[in-house]
């Protein structure tokens, strides 16, 4: 006999999700938090995992402002990351102050932790994250990016030196780009995964509204885009969402900090903002699965990164 039960997301006290189902023998369930500073590849590695897209990539830091969910069901268990925000000290706003309490409540409620840090050695800010995770949780340490090491000799130093740091449930070096060793990681994830679940519908690969997503890949396309130019305070919000049987009416803003970050993301006769809508829309449109027809707007909202309420209204709080 298997019981009834519900459980709630880390960090997300009052979100009952569904009663889980039947326990197969053997199945095992739990929550996976990645951590890790900003740009070392946690996004992309979920995204990898899950197999779907989940979480938005760029290649600057801090894309990432939000848990985001990415759920993988397969016979004998049920992954359920949780992403979190790069972890961040140098900048002191207001968005940094509450990216870091995101990154604190998420690891106090997880089965397992993946600490990501790029292949190529530790940095000082990799052992300011490190600082933050409890002893007593099961950690994989994951050498992310072991594509672009020239030496692959250098990887078992690493790993010794990684011991020294932290006692490691294990230490997985892996490709999130190419996929290499990822399924190695899933394997040495589940070890740690408790005997339980699924907690989610298998169907379900992020429990993140269409129109979150759909913010997230504006976002996304607007980083991409402007590469260095962008200024980084910049949001997503969603204004209408009309969306019928047949098609899809969004209209977006994108928000900007200054006046004079307004022309840089519109670009010479608005070129820039056309082909971050146009690639915008072929996504949503790909993710809906229905014709859809998407206008971006830039507005200009002083100061939103360090500014409480404008933080609440954007859903960063
Ligand atoms: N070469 C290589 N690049 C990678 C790999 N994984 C991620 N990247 C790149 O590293 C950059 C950052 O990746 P993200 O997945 O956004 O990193 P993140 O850690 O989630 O970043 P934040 O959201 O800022 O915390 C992107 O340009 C990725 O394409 C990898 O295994 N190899």
């Amino acid at each position: 006999m298997t019981e009834e039960k519900s459980a709630e997301a880390p960090g997300q006290e009052g979100i009952v999700l569904p009663p889980a189902r039947k326990v197969p023998a053997g199945f095992r369930c739990g929550y996976i938090a990645v951590v890790g500073r900003p740009n070392v590849g946690k996004s992309t590695l979920i995204n990898r995992l899950v197999g779907e897209k989940v979480s938005i990539t760029s290649h600057k830091p801090q894309t990432t402002r939000d848990r985001a969910l990415g759920v993988l069901t397969r016979e004998d268990a049920q992954y359920i990351f949780v992403d979190t925000p790069g972890f961040q000290s140098r900048y002191k706003s207001g968005l940094t102050h509450y990216m870091n309490n995101v990154v604190r409540g998420v690891l106090t409620d997880v089965n397992v932790v993946l600490f990501v840090i790029d292949a190529s050695g530790w940095k000082g800010a990799d052992e300011e994250v490190l600082r933050l995770v409890p002893r007593e949780c099961s950690v994989i340490l994951v050498l992310n990016k072991t594509d672009e090491m020239k030496n692959r000799d250098a990887l078992l130093p690493l790993m010794a030196l990684s011991m020294q740091k932290f006692p490691f449930a294990a230490i997985v070096p892996t490709s999130a780009k190419k996929g290499t060793q990822c399924e190695e990681l899933l394997t040495e994830i589940r070890r740690h995964l408790p005997e339980d679940g699924p907690y989610y519908d298998p169907d379900l690969y992020t429990d993140k509204s269409s129109r979150y997503l759909a913010a997230e890949t504006v976002r996304e396309k607007a980083f991409r885009l402007l590469g260095d130019e962008l200024p980084y305070g910049i949001a997503v919000t969603i204004d209408k969402w009309e969306e019928d049987e047949r098609h899809a009416n969004i209209v977006a803003t994108l928000l900007v900090e200054r006046e004079s970050h307004r022309p840089i993301v519109i670009g010479e006769k608005g070129a820039k903002l056309r082909e971050i809508s146009r690639l915008a829309r072929a996504d949503i449109e790909q993710m809906l699965g229905k014709p859809t027809h998407l206008e971006v707007w830039v507005r200009v909202r002083r100061g939103w990164s360090d500014d409480a309420r404008a933080l609440k209204t954007l859903g960063y709080s």
